[in-house]
């Protein structure tokens, strides 16, 4: 069997199976195992073509680069989200974790199975296989790592960036430990759940001795496949949201809001962003039980167009003074929009819905919305932001924020570097 074309290129999955003679991946795996097809390649584990044409349509995004893939691009159709802590003694261990984890998630972003022992029937092969024959699906894969990461344990305390700061409880807080903190945070986004939780699942495999999962979460919005490309997504109270995000392709705005520069300190924090996440569940039997013209109020945009109160296009400006025929404000003075809306505190939301079934409890849907947003400082931006949405936003009577936590995100790695090299060799 040919391994090759002249110059190295790998063969695709779509001509492995052609030579291989195979036609369906369960015929695939049942018959030599994907490993067992590929192995000799010297590029064993491909999980689709490597050509660039096939490459955008399969949906692949660079790992390496300057920034972390995840954080201004356009946002998948999945999440699943991973906290970790870690369980060795000695930072030479963490940073051999982090060299292991970014050869890893290099190969989950291009498709490939991750390690090199897959076709051995004798062993436990290093990749889990539920991926084999999907495309990348647009995976990235962001890790941060959190205020408790700069403890004692490891000595990193020194390198502890001063704008990773402990959140302060907010009025309303009702978080749960389940939920709350870990070491280190591992945003996968793909635009297929399959793919991402395979992401996630062989990462923790990887981390097996050195990092124990804390809490995960999944998310989702709606698919390509379900229609209404490009239109701003819908959350679970059925509004969309995201409208007022600031423009990601605006590199002079991304520097001013979301990236943090090298000015803000630490050296190793350049081109990085902070992460807050907030796990926050709705009472969506309560809302929906309130009027449309209750919701709408609540938000400050009208439902269907996503327009501000009064107007008629979604990306019309929120027109904060204006005043109805009965004196008051348009925009209440407790809609969500009106207060969550600044020019100093302008944050990048990339948030998903969540569903974990019913609260036993109470009977009611565990479901909600899983809140990440990236900024360049979480004491001038996120903080003051959430402080005044947990003081006055109308939105707290539909929602209670039961998890928690920060993360620095790391600056993108440069082909071969790996994440965090900057802070654990600098
Ligand atoms: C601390 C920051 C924020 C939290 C927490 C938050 C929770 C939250 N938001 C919605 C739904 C919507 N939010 C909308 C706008 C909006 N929200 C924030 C910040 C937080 N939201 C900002 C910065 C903005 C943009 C304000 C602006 O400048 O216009 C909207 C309106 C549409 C939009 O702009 O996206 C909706 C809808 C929920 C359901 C929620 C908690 C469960
Ligand atoms: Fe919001």
């Amino acid at each position: 069997m040919h391994k090759e074309r002249e110059g190295g290129t790998p063969f695709s999955r779509r001509e492995v199976l052609k030579m291989a003679g195979v036609g369906g991946l369960g015929l695939l795996l049942g018959s030599v195992g994907a490993g067992g097809v590929l192995a000799g390649t010297g590029k064993l584990g491909s999980r689709s073509d490597t050509a660039s044409a096939d490459a955008a349509r399969s949906g692949r995004l660079p790992f390496y680069g300057t920034h972390q893939a995840g954080i201004v691009t356009p946002p998948q159709n999945f999440l699943c989200f991973a906290a970790f802590d870690l369980t060795v003694t000695r930072g030479e261990e963490v940073s051999q974790l982090f060299k292991a984890w970014t050869e890893a998630s290099a190969k989950l972003c291009a498709g490939e199975t991750v390690g090199t022992q897959n076709s051995q029937t004798g062993l436990p092969p290093d990749d889990t296989g539920e991926a084999v024959g999907l495309n990348p699906s647009n995976t990235s894969i962001t890790f941060g790592i959190s205020p408790s990461f700069f403890d004692e344990r490891f000595g990193f305390g020194p390198k502890r960036p001063a704008g990773l700061v402990d959140l302060p409880r907010f009025p309303g807080d009702n978080l749960r430990s389940e939920w709350c903190g870990g070491d280190i945070g591992v945003q996968v986004c793909a635009d297929d759940l399959q793919v991402a939780f395979h992401a996630i699942r062989n990462l923790t495999r990887i981390a097996r001795g050195k990092a124990v999962l804390r809490w995960t979460q999944e998310g989702f919005q709606r698919t390509a496949a379900a229609g209404a490309p490009g239109e701003t997504p819908r959350n679970l109270m059925g509004f969309k949201d995201g409208t007022g995000n600031p423009d990601v392709t605006d590199e002079k705005l991304m520097s001013d809001l979301i990236w943090t520069q090298a000015s803000d300190g630490p050296a190793w924090m350049a081109n990085g962003s902070y992460m807050a996440v907030r796990r926050i569940r709705l009472r969506l039997e309560v809302w929906d039980r309130s009027t449309l013209g209750d919701q709408e109020a609540t938000f400050g945009r009208h439902r269907d167009s996503g327009a501000p109160l009064g107007l008629k296009n979604e990306f019309d400006p929120l027109p904060l003074d204006a005043k109805g025929a009965d004196g008051k404000a348009v925009i209440p003075m407790t809609a969500h929009a009106r207060l969550a809306h600044s020019e100093t505190e302008r944050i990048l939301r990339r948030s998903y819905s969540y569903s974990s079934g019913l609260d036993r409890q109470t009977g009611q849907l565990d479901a909600g919305l899983f809140f990440v947003s990236y900024q360049r400082s979480l004491e001038k931006q996120f903080i003051p932001l959430q402080m005044r949405l947990a003081k006055q936003d109308k939105l707290n009577e539909y929602i209670t924020h039961v998890g928690s936590a920060v993360f620095a995100c790391f600056p993108g790695a440069k082909e071969g570097r790996y994440i965090g090299q900057e802070l654990f060799e600098g």
